[in-house]
């Protein structure tokens, strides 16, 4: 029987492992894509296999936590961005663990909020100081999907993740330019949700709409990181105010005085782009709250893996 837990981050693109003792610190990290397997259980016989050969005692796991990234209500889970489709109860017990819990990924990334000292983020406007102590603190996160949430106290030091699905909610463009992408996006998706914008792929189609040219993600960041191409540093720009402005509207909606963070994939790529971009100034952007908004700080997670610290968290709480 193995002492540690398996833990789980899965994203529409990669699958993040961890083996953890409990109350100790994660071992054995690795991100499997998750196209190079068929189904979830053969991408968590994989990681086990690997974690063995390199002599971890994997045999008899009995406790496991994954976090997920679409909508976890009843028994089967079918992922948004990705085509995996499992029901809990199945993999438990075809994985002979006692407990699998099974939770959305952004709720688990919210869940390691109040617990992320100064070294796990970094500011990007407001002060640290104006954040309201046991006040809802908001979350986004763009990835292959976008990912919203937050938390909310529940008194006693503990903190209620929001298990919602914020990043299809409508998107509102504020001037002309937003316009010509929403009017673009609407003969494609009819809805254009903010995730049609904010994610990988909404990178790819705001450039195909500025630009006029099909091009990846990451060769779009890397060629405005790099200064080669100016249409997609104005691509990085569009997508990077549109995320202030969305993010202004979460921490409106939650009234997240205690601070708003920016987690996912693709920020922490864009580096000084993001810096630079007009993000703080969108969020403040809202007319009558822009004073309500200045005072909230916003920070871009930096911890490497914080899903699976708010993962950790929850199967504490569901263990004995
Ligand atoms: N350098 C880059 N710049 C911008 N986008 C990138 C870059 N590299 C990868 N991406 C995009 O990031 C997305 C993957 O994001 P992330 O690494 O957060 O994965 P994920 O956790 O699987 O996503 P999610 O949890 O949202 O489903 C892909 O859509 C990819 O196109």
């Amino acid at each position: 029987m193995s002492a540690l837990r398996l833990l789980a981050d899965i994203g529409g693109t990669n699958a993040r492992f961890a083996l953890q003792a409990p109350g100790g610190g994660f071992a054995d990290i690795e991100v499997l894509a998750c196209r190079d397997y068929d189904r979830i259980d053969d991408a968590i016989a994989a990681y086990l296999a690997r974690a063995a050969a390199r002599g971890l005692p994997t045999d008899g796991i009995r406790h496991a936590a994954i976090a997920i990234a679409n909508p976890v209500e009843g028994d089967v889970v079918s992922m948004t961005n990705h085509h995996w489709r499992f029901s809990i109860a199945g993999l438990r017990d075809a994985c002979a663990f006692t407990t699998l819990l099974v939770v959305n990924d952004f709720a688990a990334l919210a869940q390691a909020l109040p617990h992320l000292g100064t070294g796990g983020r970094q500011r990007i406007g407001g002060t640290d100081s104006a954040a309201v102590e046991g006040r809802p603190i908001g979350l986004i996160g763009p990835g292959t999907g976008l990912g919203v949430s937050g938390v909310v106290p529940a008194g006693g030091g503990r903190w209620i993740a929001l298990a919602g699905e914020g990043g299809h909610a409508s998107f509102a463009p504020v001037d002309r330019d937003e316009m010509r992408l929403l009017d673009a996006l609407w003969e494609e998706h009819g809805h254009v949700s903010a995730e049609r914008l904010l994610s990988g792929p909404g990178l790819e189609a705001i450039h195909r709409v500025l630009a006029g040219e099909r091009l990846a993600a990451a060769d779009i960041t890397a060629r405005a990181l790099d200064g080669s191409c100016a249409a997609c540093r104005a691509t990085v720009d569009a997508f990077c105010a549109i995320l202030g402005s969305v993010a202004g509207n979460v921490a409106l909606t939650l009234g997240a005085t205690g601070g708003m963070y920016v987690g996912g994939g693709i920020v922490p790529r864009l580096g000084p782009l993001f810096h630079a971009s007009a993000f703080r100034a969108r969020f403040e952007g809202k007319g009558r709250l822009q004073a309500y908004l200045a005072r909230i700080p916003t920070w871009l997670v930096t911890e490497p893996y914080p899903a699976l610290r708010g993962v950790a968290a929850l199967l504490d709480a569901a263990t004995p």
